[in-house]
Protein backbone atom coordinates (compact mmCIF):
# COMPACT_ATOMS: atom_id res chain seq x y z
CA UNK A 1 0.00 0.00 0.00
CA UNK A 2 1.59 3.51 -0.86
CA UNK A 3 0.80 6.84 0.35
CA UNK A 4 1.18 8.14 -2.57
CA UNK A 5 -1.50 10.08 -4.27
CA UNK A 6 -2.39 11.77 -8.01
CA UNK A 7 -2.77 14.83 -6.12
CA UNK A 8 1.13 14.31 -5.06
CA UNK A 9 1.94 13.60 -8.58
CA UNK A 10 -0.20 16.68 -9.80
CA UNK A 11 2.14 18.99 -7.24
CA UNK A 12 5.22 17.52 -8.75
CA UNK A 13 4.42 18.19 -12.22
CA UNK A 14 3.12 21.95 -11.30
CA UNK A 15 6.50 22.46 -9.64
CA UNK A 16 8.27 20.99 -13.13
CA UNK A 17 6.30 23.31 -15.58
CA UNK A 18 6.84 26.40 -13.33
CA UNK A 19 10.94 25.28 -13.53
CA UNK A 20 13.35 25.73 -16.08
CA UNK A 21 15.21 22.56 -15.13
CA UNK A 22 16.65 20.94 -18.70
CA UNK A 23 16.84 17.88 -17.04
CA UNK A 24 13.04 17.68 -16.61
CA UNK A 25 11.35 15.34 -18.77
CA UNK A 26 7.77 17.01 -17.73
CA UNK A 27 9.41 20.41 -18.71
CA UNK A 28 10.88 19.37 -21.71
CA UNK A 29 7.90 17.84 -23.17
CA UNK A 30 5.40 20.46 -21.91
CA UNK A 31 7.94 22.77 -24.02
CA UNK A 32 6.66 20.92 -27.28
CA UNK A 33 3.11 21.90 -26.28
CA UNK A 34 -0.75 20.39 -25.72
CA UNK A 35 -0.61 18.71 -29.13
CA UNK A 36 2.65 16.77 -28.25
CA UNK A 37 1.25 16.00 -24.80
CA UNK A 38 -2.18 14.67 -26.11
CA UNK A 39 -0.30 12.55 -28.71
CA UNK A 40 1.75 10.74 -25.64
CA UNK A 41 -1.28 10.99 -23.56
CA UNK A 42 -2.94 8.58 -26.36
CA UNK A 43 -0.02 6.40 -27.05
CA UNK A 44 0.19 5.79 -23.12
CA UNK A 45 -3.68 4.63 -23.38
CA UNK A 46 -3.13 2.59 -26.31
CA UNK A 47 -0.24 0.65 -24.17
CA UNK A 48 -2.72 0.04 -21.57
CA UNK A 49 -5.38 -1.15 -24.08
CA UNK A 50 -2.67 -3.62 -25.68
CA UNK A 51 -1.32 -4.95 -21.88
CA UNK A 52 -4.58 -5.20 -20.88
CA UNK A 53 -5.91 -7.23 -23.94
CA UNK A 54 -2.63 -9.08 -23.42
CA UNK A 55 -3.83 -9.87 -19.69
CA UNK A 56 -0.37 -8.72 -18.49
CA UNK A 57 -1.12 -7.19 -14.84
CA UNK A 58 2.77 -6.19 -14.67
CA UNK A 59 2.63 -4.31 -17.88
CA UNK A 60 -1.17 -3.09 -17.06
CA UNK A 61 0.45 -1.11 -14.42
CA UNK A 62 3.37 -0.32 -15.62
CA UNK A 63 1.53 1.03 -18.70
CA UNK A 64 -1.41 2.92 -16.17
CA UNK A 65 1.04 4.48 -14.37
CA UNK A 66 2.22 6.63 -17.58
CA UNK A 67 -1.16 7.08 -18.53
CA UNK A 68 -2.16 9.01 -15.21
CA UNK A 69 1.28 10.93 -15.39
CA UNK A 70 0.25 11.65 -18.98
CA UNK A 71 -3.26 12.77 -18.40
CA UNK A 72 -1.79 14.58 -15.42
CA UNK A 73 0.77 16.42 -17.82
CA UNK A 74 -2.48 17.57 -19.97
CA UNK A 75 -4.72 18.18 -17.19
CA UNK A 76 -1.98 20.79 -16.57
CA UNK A 77 -0.99 22.11 -20.04
CA UNK A 78 -4.77 22.45 -20.10
CA UNK A 79 -5.41 24.98 -16.69
CA UNK A 80 -7.91 21.59 -15.52
CA UNK A 81 -6.96 20.95 -12.01
CA UNK A 82 -7.33 17.22 -10.46
CA UNK A 83 -10.17 18.50 -7.96
CA UNK A 84 -12.35 19.88 -10.44
CA UNK A 85 -12.21 16.08 -12.18
CA UNK A 86 -12.86 14.71 -8.69
CA UNK A 87 -15.69 17.14 -8.14
CA UNK A 88 -16.61 16.02 -11.79
CA UNK A 89 -16.89 12.42 -10.05
CA UNK A 90 -18.37 12.90 -7.10
CA UNK A 91 -21.24 14.81 -8.58
CA UNK A 92 -22.23 11.97 -11.14
CA UNK A 93 -21.78 9.49 -8.23
CA UNK A 94 -24.33 11.90 -5.88
CA UNK A 95 -26.51 12.25 -8.77
CA UNK A 96 -26.47 7.79 -9.12
CA UNK A 97 -27.24 7.71 -5.81
CA UNK A 98 -30.33 10.23 -6.25
CA UNK A 99 -31.44 8.15 -9.20
CA UNK A 100 -31.31 4.52 -7.09
CA UNK A 101 -33.07 5.95 -4.30
CA UNK A 102 -35.68 7.71 -6.78
CA UNK A 103 -36.32 4.38 -8.00
CA UNK A 104 -36.87 2.54 -5.74
CA UNK A 105 -40.55 1.55 -3.71
CA UNK A 106 -41.38 3.40 -0.77
CA UNK A 107 -41.47 1.70 2.82
N1 LIG B 1 5.58 9.57 -13.45
C1 LIG B 1 6.39 10.01 -14.29
C2 LIG B 1 6.53 9.40 -15.59
N2 LIG B 1 5.91 8.35 -16.16
C3 LIG B 1 6.44 8.26 -17.38
N3 LIG B 1 7.40 9.20 -17.58
C4 LIG B 1 8.23 9.40 -18.74
O1 LIG B 1 7.45 9.27 -19.92
C5 LIG B 1 8.32 8.91 -20.97
C6 LIG B 1 7.55 8.02 -21.89
O2 LIG B 1 8.40 7.17 -22.51
P1 LIG B 1 8.51 6.97 -24.05
O3 LIG B 1 9.06 5.61 -24.23
O4 LIG B 1 7.21 7.24 -24.73
O5 LIG B 1 9.65 7.99 -24.48
P2 LIG B 1 9.74 9.47 -24.99
O6 LIG B 1 11.09 9.94 -24.60
O7 LIG B 1 8.60 10.30 -24.51
O8 LIG B 1 9.67 9.34 -26.56
P3 LIG B 1 8.94 10.23 -27.66
O9 LIG B 1 7.61 9.61 -27.90
O10 LIG B 1 8.83 11.65 -27.16
O11 LIG B 1 9.83 10.14 -28.86
C7 LIG B 1 9.56 8.29 -20.36
O12 LIG B 1 10.70 9.03 -20.70
C8 LIG B 1 9.30 8.33 -18.87
O13 LIG B 1 10.40 8.72 -18.08
C9 LIG B 1 7.46 9.94 -16.48
N4 LIG B 1 8.23 11.03 -16.18
C10 LIG B 1 8.08 11.59 -14.97
N5 LIG B 1 7.20 11.11 -14.02
C11 LIG B 1 7.03 11.80 -12.71
O14 LIG B 1 7.33 13.16 -12.86
C12 LIG B 1 8.32 13.53 -11.91
C13 LIG B 1 9.17 14.63 -12.48
O15 LIG B 1 9.98 14.10 -13.51
P4 LIG B 1 10.93 15.09 -14.30
O16 LIG B 1 10.06 16.05 -14.99
O17 LIG B 1 11.71 14.21 -15.26
O18 LIG B 1 11.82 15.74 -13.28
C14 LIG B 1 9.08 12.26 -11.59
O19 LIG B 1 9.65 12.33 -10.31
C15 LIG B 1 7.97 11.25 -11.64
O20 LIG B 1 7.28 11.28 -10.40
Amino acid sequence: MSNFTLSDLEAIIQTRATSDDEMSYTRKLMNKGVGKCAQKLGEEAVESVIAAMKSDKAELTSETADLLYHLLVVLNISGVKLDDVMLELANRTGQTGLQEKASRPAD
